[in-house]
């Protein structure tokens, strides 16, 4: 298993965003090792090279890409794979909601996985426990709540709500370890989530989004 119960900080920042570079994503990720984090999730082949140079640590690698006709949008096709494999990420992480997908289906894009990337581990982006049970069933190695509240009927709700239910919910349901990731904001939360039985954290914006940040101080303004 390449991912320890333990930190993993998220380092992305999309075109749209002020911090786009994968010079600034690697940097990012030093400052989170450097800080104690286990491991890092990153988006796209360049974003995950990049880091790769400048920390030893076990990488999450997604490919965020938009597709008309699809909600699909992190690793959807075997395209976005193929650049995974080639980052040299050790876990590929796809969205694994009950959404159509682009092209292939979800149990052919793991099997496209496990046939060329043998060594590689899958994570499952899930949002509901339904999609998490499912996910386990194509055997995935992870299954992450980072799609909760995020998809068309779980929109608005937060991972944290009624004291981490949905994750309790999730940790209930499947054997495969649970990453705990979306909206986790203080050190606080993570360690809920490690009470409850995650088997690790995810946390991206509460510390890699400085816009995030500042938001959150910026509304406290009177
Ligand atoms: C929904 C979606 O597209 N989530 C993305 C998945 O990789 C990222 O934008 C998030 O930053 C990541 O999941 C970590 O979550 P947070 O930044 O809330 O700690």
């Amino acid at each position: 298993m390449y991912l320890p119960n333990d930190l993993i900080v998220s380092c992305q920042a999309l075109d749209d965003e002020p911090l786009h570079s994968s010079f600034i994503m690697s940097k990012m990720a030093l400052a989170a090792y450097q800080g104690g984090a286990k491991g890092i999730r990153a988006n796209s082949k360049e974003d995950i090279i990049a880091i790769k140079k400048e920390v030893d640590l076990p990488v999450i690698g997604i490919v965020k890409r938009n597709y008309t006709g699809s909600d699909v949008y992190i690793t959807a096709t075997a395209k976005e794979v193929d650049e995974l494999i080639e980052s040299g990420c050790e876990v590929i992480a796809m969205d694994a909601t009950k959404y159509e997908r682009p092209e292939k289906s979800l149990a052919e894009l793991v099997a496209y996985v496990r046939e060329k990337a043998p060594n590689v581990e899958l994570m499952a982006d899930i949002a509901t426990v339904d999609e998490a049970i499912h996910a386990e069933k194509l055997g995935f190695n992870y299954i992450g709540t980072t799609l909760h509240g995020y998809t068309a009927d779980t929109k608005g709700q937060k991972l944290y709500d009624d004291d981490f239910r949905f994750l309790k919910e999730i940790i209930r349901s499947v054997k495969a370890p649970v990453i705990a990731e979306g909206n986790i904001i203080t050190p606080d939360m993570l360690a809920r989530a490690f009470a409850f039985g995650a088997h690790a954290v995810v946390v991206g914006g509460a510390i890699t989004r400085p816009q995030q940040i500042t938001k959150r101080f910026a509304s406290k303004v009177k």
